[in-house]
């Protein structure tokens, strides 16, 4: 079915005025598989499940992608339709910052580095208007790809320090086949770059690999994956690094379940981010010449 497009915070409101659990998956559009895994766990746990399509200016940098961020209603709605969304929230900008609109939420500390340091004030915006999304929709669970990593932190470390009602449900990263995470960003390059993209995930799996056989340096593991990186000349590595859950690199890794592995690098002129548990009882191969 197709989902009932809601454009104010008003009709949000009466939409969900009846009861059940109503579940919200935020979103910038641009729906691929990775936004439809999130949206069919919210079907499986909710009554009631809402996708918000919103670019938001506020977590763009001034020389980053806002005025060319793909945007189709119509994909969006076909693909949260078949993925099981009753609603979807389309708001304007100026419903969202009306004149006047004055107040941003700042999460220290795990707001920092890697990716809000490569992108000051990025999160800034991210938690404002995510905060704003839970208090449109009230919803019991709200639903965020582990693809955004440091992004799905920020917002835990939100919703507890603010006691938001809500739950916050991480859903792992969707790959295609070769690997490469599903990202909206992806459309802007072509299937044979999308291919030499998978470099991003050799880079993961070398850093798993290496601390699979025994190394704990940071430094080290960190290397194993520049090497990677480094043989294709097209990549612009931002960062990689590993981190513990505060977004912290260590000297030495810990065998802690949440040390993580991120990278962000630009592949022909698109910024792509992604990264895996550090220790991964199934690693991803990445194909022959991996
Ligand atoms: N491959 C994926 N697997 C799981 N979740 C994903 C995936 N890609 C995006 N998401 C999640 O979907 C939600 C909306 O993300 P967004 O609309 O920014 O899509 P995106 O593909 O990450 O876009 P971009 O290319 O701009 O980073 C976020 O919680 C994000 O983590
Ligand atoms: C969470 C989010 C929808 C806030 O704009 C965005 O950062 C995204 O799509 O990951
Ligand atoms: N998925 C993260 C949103 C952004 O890059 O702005």
């Amino acid at each position: 079915m197709t989902p009932r497009v809601l454009t104010t915070t008003e009709e949000v409101r009466e939409a969900l005025a009846g009861p059940g659990r109503v579940g919200l998956v935020p979103t910038m559009g641009y729906l691929h598989d990775g936004h439809a895994a999130l949206i069919r766990q919210a079907r499986a746990a909710c009554d009631v499940v809402v996708v918000s399509v919103f670019v938001n200016p506020r977590q763009f940098g001034v020389n980053e992608d806002l005025g060319r961020y793909p945007r189709d209603l119509d994909r969006d709605l076909a693909v949260a339709g078949a993925a099981g969304a009753d609603l979807l929230f389309h708001p304007e900008v100026t419903t969202m910052y009306p004149d006047g609109y004055a107040t941003t939420v700042t999460v220290s500390g795990v707001s920092g580095p890697p990716e809000g340091h490569a992108r000051p004030g990025h999160f800034d915006g991210v938690s404002t208007v995510v905060l704003k999304l839970l208090n449109i929709v009230q919803p019991e669970r709200a639903y965020f790809g582990e693809k955004d990593w440091q992004q799905l932190a920020v917002v835990r470390r939100m919703v507890r320090d603010l006691n938001v009602p809500v739950r916050v449900v991480g859903v792992p990263t969707v790959r295609a086949a070769s690997g490469l995470a599903l990202s909206s960003r992806n459309s802007y390059l072509t299937p044979e770059q999308q291919e030499r993209a998978v470099v991003l995930s050799r880079a993961l799996w070398a850093v798993q690999e290496a601390a699979a056989a025994g190394e704990r340096d940071t430094a080290r593991l960190v290397q194993a994956g520049l090497e990677v990186l480094a043989r294709d000349p097209e990549v612009r590595p931002d960062y990689l690094t590993v981190v513990d859950s505060d977004m912290r690199e260590r000297e030495r890794v810990e065998n802690d379940p949440m040390t993580r592995v991120l990278v962000a690098a630009r592949m022909f002129g698109v910024r792509l981010i992604d990264n895996v548990p550090l220790w991964a009882e199934e690693r991803w191969t990445g194909g022959e010449d991996a």
